[in-house]
């Protein structure tokens, strides 16, 4: 194998943001990206659509998409879902040299600091931090939050097209073309609100949503 690569997310539900960064991901680096839903997101006080839903609409938004594969190992694990371990129990499988890369958005980033055991991460794989609207992605933007975070990550800087060329450690920085302004959670305020929110989802997810009344406001007994 030549790189693994996953891209973790709670996908509650998945949107067309998600889509566009795996693509993205996908055809500057020329690899497979795996999604992995998370059981248990670690800095999220609760899910609102159970796994199993969450699973079926990552399935329904990656079918026909070259490429795009579901990983399903955090779902199976059931407990908090760290990316250290899933990156752990990955490395394990394809062995010491083979390039690991875990995608994440710019808001994570920004956060990385509060992630369990989170500079550990930088010995097992590279991490991708992708563009999104109102989020840093530059080491001064990071200083700005936090001075440990950017120090941490400033020497690891790549351009995304070298973080193949290692098994880890690495940070690189890939911008989105258009940006997306897609958000989980402004889709399920637009949906409980009676709001337009389809078009933010692939159609089958939509599909979906509205066969499964999936994040409708639930009216007082
Ligand atoms: N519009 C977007 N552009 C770039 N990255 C995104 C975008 N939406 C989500 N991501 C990234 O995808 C990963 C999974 O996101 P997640 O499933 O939490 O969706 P979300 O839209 O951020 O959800 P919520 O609004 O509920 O927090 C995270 O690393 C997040 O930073
Ligand atoms: O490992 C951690 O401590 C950690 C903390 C926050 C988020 N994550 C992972 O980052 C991914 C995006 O998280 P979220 O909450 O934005 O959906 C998902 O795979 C989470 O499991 C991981």
């Amino acid at each position: 194998m030549r790189a693994w690569v996953g891209y973790g997310g709670t996908f509650d539900p998945i949107h067309n943001g998600h889509l566009a960064v795996a693509l993205a991901v996908r055809d500057r680096l020329d690899v497979d990206v795996h999604l992995v839903p998370a059981s248990d997101p670690p800095h999220k006080s609760a899910t609102h659509a159970d796994a199993r839903h969450r699973l079926r609409m990552v399935e329904l938004a990656v079918a026909g998409e070259r490429r795009l594969k579901v990983d399903r190992r955090e779902l199976a694990r059931g407990t908090p879902s760290y990316s250290i371990d899933t990156l752990r129990e990955v490395r394990g499988e394809v062995g010491p040299r083979t390039p690991l890369v875990w995608v994440i958005g710019a808001d994570s980033l920004a956060q990385l600091h509060r992630w369990h055991r989170w500079r550990e991460l930088f010995d097992v794989a590279h991490l991708l931090a992708v563009g999104r609207p109102g989020f840093p992605l530059d080491p001064d933007g990071l200083a700005a939050i936090d001075a440990g975070l950017a120090a941490e990550v400033a020497p690891r800087l790549l351009p995304p097209d070298r973080l193949l060329e290692t098994p880890a450690g690495g940070l690189a920085l890939l911008p989105m073309d258009p940006p997306r302004s897609e958000s989980s959670t402004e889709i399920r305020a637009a949906i409980a609100d009676g709001g337009a929110w389809a078009p933010q989802v692939p159609p089958p997810v939509a599909a979906y949503i509205n066969r499964h009344r999936l994040y409708a406001r639930t009216d007082p007994a």
